[in-house]
């Protein structure tokens, strides 16, 4: 005899009118309307947070799958639903009837989801051949499974009478034999058609994954920078969920239709009036159910927000732990944690008892409905309209008609997730960066020439309204080294990062050789260009493909001459040398600015734009760095541009420009700017002017402006005394 798990469920979709909608209704988190409802995610910078899965529509009875042999019996546990993607798929339209609020009426929302569903499926198109014969494997299990309970209901009668019959004139050895391959075959196919399945879905998330991490990379840094986590929430997480809708989604979808439709129709066969029966239960549990999910999608939605801000809560003393600790602040934080986990649970707490009276609800009409089946079936049994055995069959087959059903809920909610989750995933693959990396024409690498910024106006697309750059004028002949001075926040970085094309200014242009740079290409531009930025990244890997960032070309004779001429000698002390791991070796700020340095000479650039460090360098590294710089401010093929703090190195420019409140309000050399009384740069370098005075007293020198020698002196002097020899 077959031991059957058994499940009854109450579904309130038996209909398709209440079915449409409710699924609908459903496709929010974390209302997953099946016993074995996935878990749901909140994604964050700290990771992701799971929450319980909840129980739906299941009764009291103790389940398990209602196809013995199939693994996808769970499928809930291999979907993993988020909120954050969810979100996006119930993005509520206006309230005006219950009905509105599950059909979207805005037409942008749905051609979005349209467009959406369409681009969805097209990505499963490349994998239509294992889909389809998944499907066809699917068809093949799911026949199998549907009769199992035709054969316990025929078993019951065979054991139950005196003399049986076995169909078709079989005997019980070839009964059983058929039976048991029937099984086996059943079986083969449902596993042949979970991996054909999560193979096929695997390899769609991985062709999203790249694709969408392909066009992050391509927008412009300020969409990347400031929603660093959406762009990674849609990597992970909106990419498995399209894959899921695609793939495990529909094979559960197709199998829910097959078990409801044929067990109904096997229901009407065995019996109409018992099948009538049961299905007087569904329209109260419907209306339920849809109160439900309605309070459920609120809660969620409030869950969703409270856990938003523990997470940012914990990030945020998390990611600035020195200081957490340094101020024995450990209570405090943890009391802040606490306030926001209780909010969480608090609201967990009103799910519990919404969901306890739910299902104690649907549990008890669904023992209920079965006591009346029973009742009703075995006065028919007992009148001989139906026998013992088909009444067993019923039975099992109203199982899995509620299973199919509430699958089918399921099934639609994922699918809107899934819409919902590419909604995002192709607003970003469709997204035109506003800096286009190829558009544009070439820039040739050898070609040099004049870089002017006219009459440049600039505002942070963030802080529009907050002119950062107003006017500003300035110009850079080939081989020249400026120095750009001024207080913290005046612009000067934001001067290098229109030259790198990271923005446009609001008015005016940069031009190169009399070309605006807005209608080079920006990546043969960006390569003209070797940047320093003022906290050089170091990207895992050895020191080798660090300095060859950018140049995976570069031999290693190369590398190794951009070193040398960046003054990186401490490599060649190295164990491991140029091998060496970044991660495995603990780099002073010197050194990590000289290997940036290592890399953007690599490029042979055009351009240096030098963003110098704020933070001080002890002596050594300080005249390493110098040094390094000195060799390229001396080169008369590039042509330097470099925001500077210390007077070490401003002092090595040709020209110094003073920026004050995004204006230029003083340049000149070196010489002119120190040796002029009441000068803004004199102003701005005071405490550095003084202190290089008092050693140049402490020296035995005299402890005036003029005389101030830094290393080897100002540069400009030195290019004078070079021309003049
Ligand atoms: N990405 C950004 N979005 C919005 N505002 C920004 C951005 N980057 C810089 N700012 C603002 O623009 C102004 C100029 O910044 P910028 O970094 O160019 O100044 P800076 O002179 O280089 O300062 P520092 O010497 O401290 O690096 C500052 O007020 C800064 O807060």
């Amino acid at each position: 005899m077959l031991a059957l798990p058994v499940r009854i469920i109450v579904t309130p979709t038996l209909r398709p009118a209440v079915l449409r909608p409710l699924a609908r209704h459903v496709s929010s988190p974390p209302c997953l309307h099946r016993a074995d409802a996935p878990s749901w995610r909140v994604s964050s910078r700290l990771g992701s947070l799971r929450l319980p899965s909840r129980r739906c529509f299941a009764t009291s009875l103790p389940s398990r799958s209602p196809e013995p042999s199939s693994p996808t019996s769970a499928p809930a546990s291999e979907t993993k639903p988020t909120q954050q993607a969810s979100t996006q798929a119930e993005a509520s339209p206006p309230r005006r009837s219950i009905w509105s609020r599950f059909f979207p009426s805005n037409a942008q929302e749905s051609g979005k989801s349209a467009s959406s569903f369409r681009k969805i499926a097209a990505l499963a198109l490349p994998e239509r051949k294992p889909l389809g014969i998944a499907i066809g494997l699917l068809l093949v299990s799911s026949t199998v499974s549907m009769s199992v309970p035709f054969t316990i209901g025929k078993l019951i009668d065979y054991f139950s009478t005196v003399n049986p019959a076995i169909p078709f004139g079989l005997s019980t050895g070839q009964a059983s034999v058929i039976l048991l391959l029937m099984f086996t075959a059943g079986a083969t196919a449902n596993a042949g058609r979970t991996m054909l399945m999560r193979l096929a879905g695997q390899r769609i998330v991985a062709r999203l994954r790249e694709r969408t991490y392909a066009a992050a990379l391509r927008q412009e840094v300020e969409f990347v920078e400031k929603g660093e986590g959406d762009v990674l929430s849609r990597l992970s997480v909106d990419s498995s969920v399209v894959g899921e809708s695609v793939t495990q989604n529909l094979s559960d979808g197709l199998r829910s239709v097959v078990m409801a439709s044929a067990g109904l129709g096997a229901m009407l066969y065995i019996s109409p009036q018992l099948t009538l029966l049961m299905l007087t239960v569904v329209p109260p549990v419907s209306l339920g159910a849809v109160f439900y999910g309605r309070y459920l999608k609120k809660l969620s939605n409030h869950t969703q927000e409270a856990l938003g801000d523990m997470t940012k809560v914990a990030q945020e003393a998390l990611s600035a732990l020195r200081t957490v600790q340094a101020f024995n602040a450990n209570k405090q934080e943890e009391g802040k944690f606490h306030e926001r986990v209780g909010t969480v649970l608090s609201l967990a707490r009103k799910e519990a008892i919404a969901s306890g009276i739910f299902f104690g609800a649907t549990g008890w009409s669904g023992n209920v409905t079965l006591l009346a089946l029973l009742g009703y079936g075995g006065t028919l049994v007992s009148r001989g309209a139906i026998t013992m055995g088909d009444l067993t069959s019923l039975l099992l087959y109203t199982v899995y008609v509620g299973n199919g059903l509430q699958m089918l809920t399921t099934f639609f909610s994922s699918i809107m997730r899934g819409i919902g989750a590419g909604v995002r995933i192709f607003d970003l693959l469709d997204r035109a960066p506003a800096i286009p990396p190829d558009a544009g024409v070439p820039v040739d690498p050898s070609r040099r020439g004049v870089i002017r910024f006219e009459h440049v106006w600039f505002e942070y697309p963030t802080r529009r309204n907050v002119q950062i750059l107003k006017d500003l004028n300035l110009e850079i002949r080939v081989g020249e080294s400026v120095a750009i001075v001024g207080a913290s926040g005046s612009g000067k970085s934001s001067i290098n990062s229109l030259l790198m094309r990271f923005y446009d200014p609001v008015r005016g242009k940069v031009t190169f050789d009399g070309q605006d740079i807005r209608e080079f290409t920006p990546s043969s531009w960006r390569h003209a260009i070797g940047v320093v930025p003022q906290d050089p990244i170091l990207f895992t890997g050895t020191i080798a493909s660090n300095i060859a960032y950018g140049n995976p070309d570069a031999t290693r004779e190369q590398i190794e001459a951009a070193a040398r001429e960046a003054n990186c000698e401490f490599v060649w002390g190295m164990p491991h040398g140029f091998d060496t791991e970044i991660g495995r070796s603990s780099l002073s700020g010197g050194q990590r600015q000289r290997l940036a340095i290592a890399r953007a000479l690599l490029k042979k650039p055009a351009i240096l734009a030098l963003d110098e460090a704020t933070s001080s360098l002890d002596a050594t590294s300080e005249h390493r760095v110098n040094d390094a710089i000195d060799k390229i401010l001396r080169s008369r093929q590039t042509t330097c541009l470099v925001v500077a703090h210390r007077l070490s190195t401003i002092a090595r420019a040709e020209r110094i420009v003073v920026l004050e409140d995004g204006r230029i309000v003083e340049s000149g050399t070196y010489r002119q700017l120190v040796n002029t009384e009441g000068s803004r740069f004199r102003h701005l370098m005071a405490a550095q002017l003084d202190t290089a005075a008092g050693e140049s007293l402490a020296a035995g020198r005299s402890a005036e402006f003029e005389p101030v020698r830094l290393d080897d002196g100002p540069m400009q002097e030195r290019r004078q005394q070079e021309a003049t020899l």
